[in-house]
């Protein structure tokens, strides 16, 4: 119910759109059930001679005539109106769905699995269709028919046959109801196995490689049949539901309109009365049967909605400071390059009971580059991502020109500490507009001065391909980067305003790409932190750290610690 209430509170924006669909929708049964009683009680006035002749026959004709071409032009309007708002509405939940899931990543969408999201935001959105476009006229109308019918009986046929039909139409909506519940377990069954095999199908494609050269092909496609016949046989229950369903309703119309009827004459009501009343029967299923349609597509629509709800009320792990104004201090320090402070820090990913960083501290000074190394796994891409606020510490602080990161907004966070990292996402898109992601309004000659800066020789209209596939790893991180330098050029206070931190961004060029890149990021005078496992890209650094185990072991140029015996002389000896 708290799901059909939310659904209800989200559709309001359509409301218009919704009241002309169920206001065409019960004008439009009302109409179907005359197609019925009409000719029912027209049959009856001849049978019993209350009426002869040509002139009434056309004349039902003729109403018939008219009833059937209104009925059709109203139903127009209730589809049109109801898928209208369906997919307006619908667009709209992507929307709230979409701004739900930013702040949450990538921390939380990561872990969530990319399959999964897509799954949540393509399919179960279609599914709530249903529900806008399909669930709230029919069910408005499944209450008001069935009332009119009776009030029509009682009038032409008397109470009695009124109150049988009362009773056949009770039955046409609580067959659908009864097993609801359980409809709606399956559904949710469905839902998950569903989206389990989309996931499936996803990490099959990627980790081909591996499946293949494991010779495990075989055994993946019988998990995936095993997977289908578990799909299988919870569609099943939810298809035989429906199909009994579906007999017992047929059988309700047939068994019902010969009652009404009985009942009619037996208790000497007139015969077109009698006929008339016992055609509301028929009459009426058009819109009782919306309810047995529901009770089978609505769990389905409902799970559907609890997903996405599940989906959009992921805590985002970081909060908003309460006011979204840049602090005082930040907005003085625009006009001068940030430094960066990163005092006593300690971090433990949620979970896990080990610190990853542990009393970790940092000073860059104002412009300064500032180079980490360190062996794999030693904390330096988590370093990266507490610079950019994807979690906060549980000890220490980290400031950007003496503010402390969580009094920053994320946007704040996101314009002041600009990063690329090794393996940059990239749309299917041209050149230009991948880089236009950072700042829409860019003119192409600041996008050609970009790429000139990071030695990219490509055309601003030159398509990439999925994921940047038309370019070389070398070429795709160049990009990437002359994208966080544009993101960085709009940044209140622009690119020297920021703090850049490349985290392996420039791990796939060769040597001299490397240089000439490292040279010329030097040239713009900016705050810099570079974490690299080729320990050449730091050659230009103020200062080095070595990072081990989450604290930082040794510092100092690159002459000093290639001339000593510590932990960054162990890394040269050993190729990095
Ligand atoms: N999201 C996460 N949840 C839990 N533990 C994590 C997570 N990400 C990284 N870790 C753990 O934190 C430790 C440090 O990882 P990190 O990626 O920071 O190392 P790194 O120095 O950048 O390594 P590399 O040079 O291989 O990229 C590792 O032991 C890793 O298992």
């Amino acid at each position: 119910m708290k799901h059909i209430l939310w659904l209800l509170a989200f559709a309001r924006p359509a409301t218009k759109r919704l009241s002309l669909s169920v206001l065409a929708r019960l004008v439009g049964h009302i109409l179907g059930a005359a197609q019925f009683a009409l000719p029912a009680w027209a049959i009856g006035m001849f049978a019993t001679g209350a009426a002869a002749g040509a002139g009434f026959v056309v004349l039902i004709a003729a109403i018939f005539v008219v009833i059937t071409a209104a009925k059709a032009g109203l139903r127009y309007i209730e589809q049109l109106y109801g898928h209208l708002a369906a997919f307006s509405l619908m667009g709209e939940m992507r929307v709230w769905l979409i701004d739900r899931l930013i702040p949450q990543a990538p921390a939380v969408t990561d872990g969530a699995g990319a399959a999964r999201i897509q799954s949540t935001a393509v399919r179960d959105v279609d599914r709530v269709e249903v529900f806008f476009a399909h669930t709230i006229a029919p069910a408005i109308t499944a209450v008001l028919i069935p009332i009119g019918a009776f009030v029509t009986a009682r009038i032409m046929a008397g109470p009695l046959p009124a109150l049988v039909l009362a009773l056949v139409l009770l039955v046409g909506i609580i067959v659908p109801i009864t097993g609801v519940k359980r409809g709606a377990e399956s559904a949710r069954q469905v839902a998950h196995l569903r989206s389990d095999t989309a996931q499936f199908v996803a990490d099959s494609v990627r980790l081909r490689e591996e499946i293949i050269a494991a010779e495990a092909v075989a055994a993946r496609l019988e998990r995936a049949r095993q997977a289908d016949r578990q799909l299988a046989t919870a569609l099943l229950t939810l298809g035989r539901r429906a199909g009994i369903r579906s007999g017992v309703n047929s059988l309700r119309i047939w068994v019902g309109t010969l009652l009404v009827l009985l009942t009619a004459l037996a208790s000497g009501a007139n015969l077109p009365g009698g006929l008339a009343a016992a055609a509301l029967v028929a009459g009426t299923a058009a819109s009782l049967d919306t309810v047995e349609r529901l009770a089978g597509s609505l769990p389905a629509g409902l799970e559907a909605t609890r997903r996405i709800r599940e989906l959009a009320s992921g805590k985002p792990v970081v909060t908003e400071p309460e006011s979204s104004r840049e602090p005082d201090r930040l907005t003085a320090a625009r006009v001068s390059v940030p430094a960066l402070a990163v005092d006593n820090v300690s971090f433990t990913y949620p979970g896990r009971s080990e610190p990853v960083i542990d009393g970790l501290s940092l000073d860059v000074p104002s412009g300064a580059m500032i180079g980490i190394a360190g062996a794999s796994g030693s904390g330096k891409s988590t370093l990266a991502r507490l610079l950019q606020r994807h979690f906060d510490v549980q000890a220490g602080e980290i400031r950007v020109a003496d503010v402390p990161l969580p009094a920053l907004g994320s946007t704040a966070v996101a314009q002041r500490v600009i990063v690329a990292d090794q393996t940059p996402f990239l749309l299917d898109a041209s050149v230009a507009e991948n880089l236009r992601l950072a700042a829409p309004d860019a003119e192409d000659s600041e996008l050609q001065m970009l790429l000139d800066l990071v030695a990219l020789d490509r055309g601003l209209t030159d398509a990439l391909g999925r994921r940047g596939e038309r370019l070389s790893g070398g070429q795709r991180q160049r990009l990437a980067l002359a994208r966080t330098l544009l993101r960085g050029r709009r940044a209140p206070g622009g690119l020297a305003g920021c703090v850049l931190v490349l985290d392996e961004a420039t791990s796939h060029q060769d040597p001299l790409t490397q240089a000439r890149l490292m040279t010329s990021l030097r040239t713009l005078g900016i705050t810099m932190v570079v974490i690299a496992h080729r320990l050449e890209t730091l050659r230009e650094a103020d200062r080095i750290h070595v990072m081990e185990r989450g604290r930082i072991v040794e510092s100092g140029n690159w002459h000093e610690l290639s001339a000593g015996d510590g932990a960054f002389r162990k890394l040269l000896d050993a190729g990095a």
